[in-house]
């Protein structure tokens, strides 16, 4: 029986990382797993995006620290690297904008790679089609429970988005205590039709790491060795990042997608 070729996927998260966890890294591990283990799928990258500064959370810093910081976690991974792109846009990014950059992105590197063999085989360069299996180049929006939960508070999320993300492109989401993803799932009804585009991965290790305890912890001067990569501690040290002063950073200022999103109507 011959056996069938295995699809390549990406997993993309998006999020503050603010600054990023050993847990963010966890998720892209757990996930590979969960998705390489349908035996459809072979996980090819993982792709870590911070958020831009006009996302304007609260205690938000500098994306470019952000991005040093995502950096350095993800240097010793041969598979999991970080992208800036979404970070230098001069205004906050729809998640649905982000996902389809790295899709077009993604299908782009692979048109190259069919154009390079080609050259190799003809001895000469000419346009090939017949090789560009875009149909084996998927991409996942990796994220935990909460963030497919924030999918229902109003004016978060566009619906048109929220289509796209899921019935589009597919969802990766690692639970997370105080969520129950799949409950969630069902009582959507978008999420209920796309349900098979959905992975629901488990963290049986429940895992309680969040950016925000870090930072807490951060500004009451106690360790956060172990729950960070050391690098990322050393630069948090060497920076001086999270204290008081930088939580208090957008304090009254409106999450950009509230903003947007509410003055549309
Ligand atoms: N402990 C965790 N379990 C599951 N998913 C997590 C966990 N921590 C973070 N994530 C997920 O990682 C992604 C990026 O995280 P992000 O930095 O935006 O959130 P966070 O760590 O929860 O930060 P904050 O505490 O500042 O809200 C999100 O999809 C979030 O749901
Ligand atoms: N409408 C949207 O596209 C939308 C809304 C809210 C959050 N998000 C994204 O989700 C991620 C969530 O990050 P936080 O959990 O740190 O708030 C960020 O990357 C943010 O851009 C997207």
């Amino acid at each position: 029986m011959a056996t069938q070729e295995k699809m390549k996927m990406v997993l993309l998260a998006c999020g503050s990382f603010n600054p990023i966890t050993n847990m963010h890294l966890r998720m892209f591990e757990l996930a590979r797993d969960h998705i390489e283990d349908t035996g459809r799928y072979r996980v090819v990258k993982g792709i870590v995006s911070p958020v831009g500064d006009g996302y304007k959370k609260q205690g938000l810093i500098e994306a470019c620290h952000r991005l040093e910081m995502a950096r350095l976690a993800t240097e010793s991974s041969d598979w999991i690297t970080v992208d800036a792109w979404e970070s230098q846009q001069p205004e906050w990014v729809e998640t649905a904008k982000v996902v389809r950059h790295h899709h077009t992105e993604i299908l782009a590197d692979e048109d190259n790679n069919n154009d390079d063999v080609d050259t190799v085989r003809c001895g000469k360069r000419r346009k090939v089609m017949q090789n560009t299996n875009t149909e084996n180049a998927h991409l996942n929006l990796l994220c935990g429970a909460d963030v497919l939960e924030s999918f229902a508070v109003p004016n978060l999320w566009k619906p048109d988005d929220i289509e796209e993300i899921v019935g589009r492109y597919g969802v990766a989401c690692i639970t997370r205590c105080g969520s129950d993803a799949e409950k969630f799932i069902n009582q959507s009804d978008v999420l209920y039709k796309h349900r098979k585009n959905i992975h629901v991965v488990r963290e049986w290790v429940t895992n309680e790491i969040s950016a925000t305890y870090v930072r807490r912890a951060l500004r009451r001067g106690q360790s956060v060795r172990y729950l960070l990569p050391d690098p990322v501690v050393q630069y948090i040290q060497e920076h001086r990042l999270y204290s008081a002063e930088s939580e208090k950073k957008n304090a009254d200022v409106i999450l950009a997608p509230l903003q947007r999103y509410s003055n549309t109507k």
